[in-house]
């Protein structure tokens, strides 16, 4: 068998495994019409990923998009518009082979509901939705395959491996395209959980369940994520008022500037305003920390 061959084998396996997972996901609803997107990366460079306007439950091996490192066409139909989306999350999260994304009903209703933390998009419900998804970060709306959202994709700095597209959909990374979609049936799943229970004044895991989890699987959360946004050892948490008090200026320092475009959305709409007050409490704790004490 020469490295060639192997290669080859490889991807023709892949092949039937986007098409084998889109089927199955596509036929329990989890994704509808030409919704949903899959992505997988080759070992030799370049990945497969579906064609754009092609139904999750009908793919055809020998007609996925086979793309270079530069995410250049090579082979197959033309390659989902969601490329840039796909693109920013391998750039950010190194070990990530594969991303599924999808337009699931529960993840797509979470995305919509105002209590969301950007940082932390779904509580700690479950241990599974802890162990397969971590933390959901949920970055704020843009049109389906606009290059925009990769900017948002690259201000989680690779911290999520499961991102929910607000009014949109989840975007989950995974190690292998098994992994990637378990992931994805989590979350929405948890999603599920979620809206079946809100109002209810559920009980989720406490925090010292969640450490658990984290020791015994190797769980790793981001700081922010489910209530461990005291993990920056020996630094302050700043109060709210001091967060929003810094914010307004970054805020309008960076209009006033043109920091940031037009299409930005202002710093009072509540995803936005919140993942800007993310990055001001990390800029005052960072702040704090370098106070010679
Ligand atoms: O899910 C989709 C857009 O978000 C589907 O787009 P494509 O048909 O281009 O893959």
């Amino acid at each position: 068998m020469t490295a060639m061959k192997t290669e080859t084998s490889d991807e023709t396996r892949l092949r039937e495994d986007i098409c084998r997972f889109g089927r199955s996901l596509f036929e329990r609803g989890l994704t509808p019409g030409s919704s949903g997107n899959i992505s997988v990366r080759l070992d030799g460079g370049g990945w497969l990923v579906t064609p754009t306007n092609a139904s999750l439950g009908f793919l055809d091996p020998a007609k996925l998009s086979r793309l270079d490192d530069q995410g250049r066409l090579v082979s197959g139909d033309a390659p989902t518009k969601e490329v840039p989306l796909h693109t920013a999350l391998y750039d950010t999260r190194g070990s990530a082979r594969a991303i599924v994304h999808l337009h699931s009903t529960h993840s797509v209703a979470l995305s919509m509901l105002p209590e969301i933390d950007p940082r932390a998009a779904l509580p700690p419900m479950t241990a599974y939705y802890l162990m397969k998804c971590g933390a959901t970060a949920l970055v704020p709306y843009y049109r389906p395959g606009d290059p925009a959202v990769a900017d948002a994709i690259k201000g989680l700095a690779g911290n999520y491996s499961s991102v929910l597209l607000a009014n949109h959909g989840p975007v989950v990374a995974g190690d292998t395209l098994e992994a990637a979609v378990f992931a994805t049936e989590e979350l929405e799943e948890t999603a599920k959980l979620y809206l079946l229970l809100r109002g209810m004044n559920p009980r989720y895991l406490s925090p010292e369940q969640v450490t658990d989890l984290v020791k015994v699987f190797g769980v790793t959360l981001p700081e922010h994520g489910h209530g461990h946004s005291h993990a920056v050892a020996g630094a302050p948490k700043p109060t709210d008022a001091e967060v929003e008090a810094a914010a307004h200026i970054l805020d309008e320092a960076g209009r006033h500037h043109h920091w940031w475009d037009k299409s930005v959305q202002p710093y009072t709409d509540p995803i936005a305003k919140s993942e800007f007050e993310g990055i001001v409490e990390q800029m005052l704790i960072a702040a704090s920390k370098s106070r010679p004490r």
